[in-house]
């Protein structure tokens, strides 16, 4: 049952993230070893976790290790099959040389050595690596970084998200090293595993592999733990300085020499992976050295500091996503089961068809771990591929779920151990459903600056989190289609109703809120969003009603939302959903439908309706001819009106949809009549108001002096963020004296208007030449008007 299912990935996923040393991560396709204690290798084996000596003093430690070497020595043979990297060379010097004292300390090394993490271990075929033809070039170029005698780093840095392929190009990479005699050692940690989960034989295990791999370092490493056993247990600084520094300094290697290690994000501890990197960093301090380091990670944000913090210098490689290579994966991939799979003889070639292909391609984002996943689920024996194929085709049908199982088992991993789980779906919800920035959500559920990413900060691994103000993005759909399946997602499902109505209310309290220029889901989206919430929704959807109506209406005329036609359009279908929402939603109130669409009619006088309607007018008070001068003639935005009329909106919509038909949009149901011939009257109203602005501009910010005291800056300032607020006064000002100009000059001769020209200072005039020019030019021809016009002034 969907339910039980549910249940039973969310436990298993709290099991993996709880803190006890004996968890499991088995997303890995094929299935993960590791658990409570029995897989550990070391001496200390099976005891859930702590490997050679943790649990032990340095000395008792020292004492068993000693003890431990003399009664494994014997039964070395027996077990080297179970260590095919120590078996060759304990049997050879069993053999020849025949001298058990010469083996004590490589012997007490492979005790503090996890075989399991080595790149080619008895289990590793069951790990990732690279399909043939796939990372081709991403692996040439690391080959040539790993073999390049003179690298400008000696550190490389691979990163990538969950499930991009990092551990299978290191694993593939080891692979051709140890081919080409050049590969150091490796370490592959894998998260909650006993002994590769945690780095206290990360050193030994390394020192190991080095002393094996590396003739000349054999017996210098074998020596230093031979002469001093509690080595083993000792820290890291120490391991790395005694088991490798020492031993490749006294003993250069004329070849680069590459040490791998992967998953350091999966290593136990952030402050234990940020001391491995600086154990690593400190090895090259002012020292060449032949060895080289790859480390592969997720790009946890911990780890990029740790990287940052020292100054030694280290290069990045970032796995990228492959939408070519993962397509070569699945058709070969395909095509195997189409051959093998007993079902599969009558089924026609190509299979599936190319166009399945492509969409399974680009719903793999172009990262293999979707890919693997669903090969895994199609190519599963027991079922015929046809059948599960449509399974996966059909993202939200019956038994879909199933589908997805290690990917969901990654995703639930990830998500459950983040640290504030309770804060993290309705982050999650906004980040699905908009295009939202961490600072954006942070000014939408009220949050501290800053807040939002240290929520996420455990989830750089599926989320693309950028450094600054900008969207957030998931590096893979699949995850979006998990947080958007309840099933899949569980607790993280971010669609329950609860969930929406609580998103829709803060984007609504936001929008409430004076106007501000931020990054945040647009109003557009917003109105989808409600709009696609069921209205049936009861008492929750009844509790938006109230918000709907208190947006700031800065908010809904702001041009910025209407730049282009087609916003333009689309702006008004929004108004129209929104009100056959309201109207399809039976508890809604009748003064918000009719507030929604007095809105639409304003916004299609704003943009498309404004010709026909300042013909038609038949007996205009003077309210609304000064709106429509300033919007018409003046071409002010509706949005600016409030400011230019010292209106409020209330004022401006009652004025405004006084004439608004009966139906919005049909301009025959308008009341309608010839202008009248008043208009040149109202022309000089408004030219004398404008004039009052400038001067009270003027006076209120002392001559300009203090612009923040001028309400026309402040928000020509939100308008415009790219002026600063002096920039942005004497632009206020400059369009105050264009339109003064022109309405001047429409005005008949008036001896009242000419006075108020007199008031405006001479600086605001000459402050901006262009404005100025033109109401000198204006004023000058208007004076001519006049009936006596004095010569003197208007040559003056
Ligand atoms: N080049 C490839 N060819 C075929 N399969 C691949 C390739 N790369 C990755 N895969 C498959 O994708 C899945 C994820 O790969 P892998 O474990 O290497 O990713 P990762 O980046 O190390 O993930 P994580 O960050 O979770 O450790 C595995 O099942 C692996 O087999």
């Amino acid at each position: 049952m969907p339910a039980d299912r549910r249940q039973s990935r969310i436990a298993q996923a709290r099991a993996n993230v709880a803190n006890d040393g004996n968890i499991i991560n088995n997303y890995h396709i094929g299935g993960g070893r590791g658990g409570a204690g029995g897989e550990g290798r070391n001496g200390a084996g099976g005891d859930g976790g702590q490997g050679t000596g943790a649990s032990l003093g340095v000395d008792a430690q020292a004492r068993y290790l000693s003890m431990s070497t003399h009664l494994h020595f014997d039964s070395r043979a027996g077990d080297s099959h179970a260590n095919p990297v120590a078996a060759p060379y304990i049997q050879q010097n069993i053999h020849h040389h025949g001298d058990r004292g010469r083996l004590h300390g490589i012997d007490i090394l492979h005790h503090a050595t996890v075989l399991e993490a080595i790149h080619d271990s008895t289990d590793s075929f069951m790990e990732p690596k690279c399909h043939p033809e796939t990372r081709t070039q991403m692996l040439q170029d690391l080959h040539k970084w790993a073999l390049d005698p003179y690298p400008k780093t000696t550190i490389l840095w691979l990163y990538g998200p969950a499930g991009a392929g990092k551990s299978a190009i290191m694993r593939t990479l080891a692979t051709q090293l140890h081919k080409n005699g050049r590969l150091g050692g490796c370490f592959f940690f894998k998260r909650g595993h006993a002994t590769r989960g945690n780095a206290k034989t990360l050193f030994t295990t390394v020192a190991y592999q080095l002393a094996l791999n590396i003739e000349r370092l054999r017996a210098p490493i074998s020596q230093v733990v031979e002469q001093n056993p509690s080595i083993v247990a000792r820290s890291m600084a120490t391991q790395m300085q005694e088991l490798i520094s020492k031993p490749c300094r006294a003993h250069e290697h004329p070849d680069p020499i590459v040490i791998f290690i992967d998953g350091l994000d999966e290593c136990d501890g952030s402050s234990v992976q940020g001391e491995i990197l600086h154990t690593i960093q400190s090895l090259f301090l002012n020292h060449p050295l032949f060895l080289r380091f790859m480390v592969a990670s997720r790009p946890e944000p911990q780890i990029r500091q740790a990287l940052n913090s020292s100054s030694s210098h280290y290069c990045s490689f970032n796995v990228e996503q492959s939408f070519h290579d993962v397509r070569k994966y699945l058709g070969d991939e395909f095509s195997r089961i189409h051959r093998n799979h007993p079902t599969m003889a009558k089924i026609p070639s190509p299979w599936p068809e190319p166009s399945v292909l492509e969409m399974l391609v680009r719903k793999s984002s172009g990262y293999f771990i979707y890919a693997s996943t669903i090969i895994k689920f199609i190519g599963d024996e027991n079922y015929r591929p046809t059948v599960r194929l449509e399974v996966v085709q059909n993202t939200n049908g019956p038994g879909s779920e199933s589908a997805y199982d290690a990917l969901d088992q990654l995703y639930m991993t990830i998500l459950s151990s983040a640290p504030r789980q309770s804060e993290l779906t309705p982050i999650l919800g906004a980040i699905v459903h908009f295009r939202v920035s961490p600072e954006g959500i942070d000014r939408l559920f009220r949050l501290a600056q800053g807040e939002s990413r240290l929520i996420l900060w455990g989830l750089h691994s599926v989320l693309s989190i950028p450094p600054r103000d900008d969207e957030i993005r998931s590096h893979h759909a699949s995850f979006l289609d998990f947080l958007n399946h309840p099933d899949r997602s569980g607790n993280f499902y971010v669609n329950t109703l609860i969930c929406q109505i609580g998103l829709a209310r803060s984007l609504l309290q936001y929008y409430a809120a004076p106007f501000q220029r931020h990054r945040i889901p647009a109003l557009s989206n917003l109105i989808r969003f409600i709009v696609s919430l069921p209205p049936s929704g009861g008492a929750g959807v009844a509790e938006l009603f109230p918000l709907i109506g208190s947006i700031n209406p800065d908010h809904i005329f702001d041009p910025k939302r209407y730049e282009h036609l087609e916003e333009s359009k689309s702006g008004y279908d929004d108004f129209k959903s929104i009100v056959s929402w309201l109207k399809s939603t039976p508890s809604a109130p009748r003064d918000i439908i009719q507030l929604w669409e007095d809105y639409a009619f304003m916004f299609s006088i704003e943009t498309r309706q404004w010709d026909l309607f300042i013909e038609n007018i038949i007996s205009p008070n003077p309210g609304i001819l000064c709106i429509l001068v300033s919007m018409g003639l003046l071409r002010y935005k509706l949005w600016e009106l409030p400011t230019v009329l010292d209106r409020t909106w209330t004022d401006l919509r009652i004025t405004l949809c006084s004439l608004r038909p009966k139906s919005v949009g049909d301009a025959h149901m308008l009341s309608v009549h010839q202008p009248q011939t008043s208009s040149h009257w109202n022309t000089r109203d408004l030219a004398l108001q404008l004039i009052r602005k400038m001067v009270k501009n003027h006076m209120d910010t002392d001559g300009g002096v203090n612009p923040a005291a001028s309400r026309d800056a402040l928000r020509y300032n939100v308008l415009w963020p790219l002026y600063n607020l002096e920039q942005a006064y004497i632009i206020s000002q400059y369009y105050l004296g264009f339109d003064i100009s022109y309405l001047v000059r429409l005005s008949p001769p008036c001896p009242a208007l000419y006075r108020e020209l007199w008031s405006i200072p001479p600086s605001e005039i000459w402050s901006s030449q262009p404005s100025s020019h033109k109401l000198i030019q204006h004023v000058s021809k208007w004076l001519e008007s006049f009936p006596d016009p004095a010569m003197d002034l208007i040559t003056f």
